[in-house]
């Protein structure tokens, strides 16, 4: 049976992180290996936001027309009914098939994701959390630095491939998920959806809430927003067209455009969210479809 499988049956007696678990992983164990989730893993666990009936994640408030430093994250009832409406459009096409949201450090994966998952009642994880919860340690810049770069990815592969036999999902997977083909491979059984974000916007995002958490962006000295921006244009360079084997691109720039504003920073996760739906049924379906069809035979 395969292990993602398998894991709707387990008890949740067995948590994730238990102490038998972690010596199994680590103790003693000379070569660093990637683990398996079991949804009884999951379950419960602070990698996972259950969607349903959960507290809204962004708050749903009459437009401001101007002033203020936060009303970017204000939308009006409209855009909530809207909202609503497209994720039950969306709902029917995927008929239970997991979104992957694709994007570099800060794009958004989890702001956007979470609200997804709260609209279509899905449940919502972060693969980065997962893996620091298969590998039993607390930060993704830890697993890096006690580790290495490399069994972060394996266990990353690990965590996505469990996560794609599940269902009803809305995945943010980590900024280097897609340099990996067997990722792609496994990301494709549901709608993987790139948040392409300008990289001006994402140093912006990076400089504000510190490097820290993103070994790959981390950097002892100097000004946060310009180490971020060279770093990020770096990372961009390396992963060439990964980010487009998505199957929906949504471009914060087109978005912003769309709506008249002149700075993608005005744009609302909400904003971002919509988009994601709408171009989900667009962009998707005929060839989903023929996917499935084609390949279920
Ligand atoms: N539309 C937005 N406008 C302004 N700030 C945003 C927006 N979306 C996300 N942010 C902020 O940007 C930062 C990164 O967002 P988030 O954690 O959702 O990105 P991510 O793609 O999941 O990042 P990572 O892959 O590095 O974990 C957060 O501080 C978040 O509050
Ligand atoms: O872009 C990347 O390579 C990464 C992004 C983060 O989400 C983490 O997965 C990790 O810091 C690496």
């Amino acid at each position: 049976m395969e292990a993602g499988v398998g894991l709707a049956l387990q008890s949740r007696a067995t948590g994730f992180g238990s102490g038998r678990r972690r010596s199994a992983m680590y103790g003693g164990e000379s070569r660093a290996r990637a683990v398996s989730l079991r949804v009884s893993d999951l379950v419960g666990s602070p990698a996972a936001v259950r969607a349903r009936g959960a507290k809204p994640v962004v708050p749903l408030r009459a437009k401001k027309s101007s002033g203020g430093g936060h009303e970017n994250l204000h939308n009006s009832v409209d855009d909530a009914l809207l909202l609503k409406r497209k994720s039950e459009e969306v709902l029917f096409q995927l008929n239970g098939r997991c979104i992957y949201l694709v994007g570099m450090m800060g794009s958004g994966k989890s702001t956007v994701g979470k609200i997804l998952a709260e609209v279509l009642g899905y449940s919502f994880f972060d693969s980065d959390k997962l893996v620091e919860q298969a590998v039993g340690m607390p930060s993704v810049a830890q697993i890096f630095k006690v580790h290495s770069e490399a069994f972060f990815r394996d266990n990353e592969s690990s965590v996505l491939r469990d996560l794609s036999s599940m269902r009803r999902l809305v995945v943010a997977t980590g900024g280097g998920a897609v340099i990996r083909p067997v990722n792609w491979k496994n990301m494709k059984k549901g709608l993987s959806v790139w948040l392409d974000v300008p990289l001006e916007a994402l140093a912006r995002r990076i400089a504000k809430v510190g490097t820290a958490s993103r070994p790959l962006l981390d950097q002892p000295s100097g000004d946060p927003y310009t180490m971020a921006f060279s770093k990020l244009s770096m990372l961009a360079e390396q992963r060439g067209d990964a980010y487009a084997n998505a199957d929906v691109r949504v471009s914060l720039e087109e978005i912003a455009s769309k709506l008249g504003h002149d700075d993608v920073s005005k744009l609302t996760p909400i904003d971002i969210a919509l988009e994601v739906l709408k171009r989900g049924i667009v962009v998707w379906v005929p060839h989903k479809i023929f996917y499935f069809h084609s390949t279920s035979a």
